[in-house]
């Protein structure tokens, strides 16, 4: 039985200005509320644009809410001549609990390496920031049946020179590219090959023990209707949601999904 806390996180993406992100929050945090939600068995966390942190820290702390936030990036720098980068200093300022990094859409639209991956991963680990690693394939990958190979050079080139201790912390994201989006989710058994097959790693990398801690969430299309068959699987440990996470009682429902797979 794993100890593994299950985490939700809602990557808004570039959706949802700062005034509709207190909506959403708001909305959010009332619906979980009202269901009683065990912050405690299922946690949940937004990852809201940059420009929303501060009025989305505001929120939290003043409603003392259980949701956590995040952000979707940082820089591998933490001050300087870096125009338009957001240093994990003034992350870990606005009370940021996780960072996204190596997004798909990252290495696809800014040309995000291996290597930036993994100073990025430095950096957010540096100030106590965890983060959220993406790592998956694209669908030539998949027909090639190169995906396992192509997931976990990824994960190796990421967590280059990262101590156990820290590897602990780090919660990965399997998101196959040709299930981001479009509606199309990967099966149950794809993301469990997945899952299995980067703790698996991690225990090659470094020991058992960090394996078993290391959070594996799935991504690509969840949604509340097969939230459920997902989280069934015994090494996929939450989800990273995209699109399903702009509609808070879509998402309220994703981390209710204890409920609605035993029929409450
Ligand atoms: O970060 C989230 C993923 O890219 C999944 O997005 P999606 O749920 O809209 O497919």
């Amino acid at each position: 039985m794993s100890t593994r806390t299950p985490l939700m996180a809602g990557n808004w993406k570039m959706n949802l200005d700062h005034q509709q992100a207190i909506q959403t929050l708001q909305k959010l945090a009332w619906t979980l509320k009202d269901a009683k939600h065990d912050f405690s068995a299922v946690e949940v966390a937004v990852l809201p644009p940059f420009t929303d942190l501060r009025s989305v820290q505001t929120l939290v702390d003043a409603d003392k809410l259980e949701i956590v936030y995040g952000a979707q990036d940082v820089s591998a720098h933490s001050s300087g001549a870096y125009t338009g980068e957001i240093s994990p200093v003034f992350l870990a300022k606005l009370g940021v609990t996780y960072v996204a990094i190596g997004h798909s859409e990252r290495r696809e639209h800014h040309n995000e390496s291996d290597a930036l991956v993994n100073a990025k991963i430095k950096s957010a680990l540096g100030e106590g920031v965890l983060p959220i690693l993406c790592v998956g394939e694209d669908v030539d990958t998949r027909r090639a049946a190169a995906h396992v190979q192509h997931t976990l050079l990824q994960l190796e080139g990421a967590l280059d020179g990262i101590t156990a201790e820290q590897a602990k912390t780090v919660v990965v994201a399997y998101e196959p590219v040709w299930a981001i989006g479009t509606g199309e989710t990967a099966t149950p058994e794809d993301a469990q090959e997945m899952a299995e097959a980067i703790r698996g790693r991690l225990a090659e990398l470094y020991d058992q023990a960090t394996a078993d801690a290391v959070r594996v969430l799935y991504g690509g299309s969840v949604k509340s209707s097969n939230v459920a068959s997902i989280m069934a699987k015994p090494d996929v440990d939450g989800a990273l949601v995209g699109g399903a996470s702009l509609d808070p009682e879509e998402f309220a429902k994703i981390a209710r999904y204890q409920s609605h797979a035993v029929g409450l």
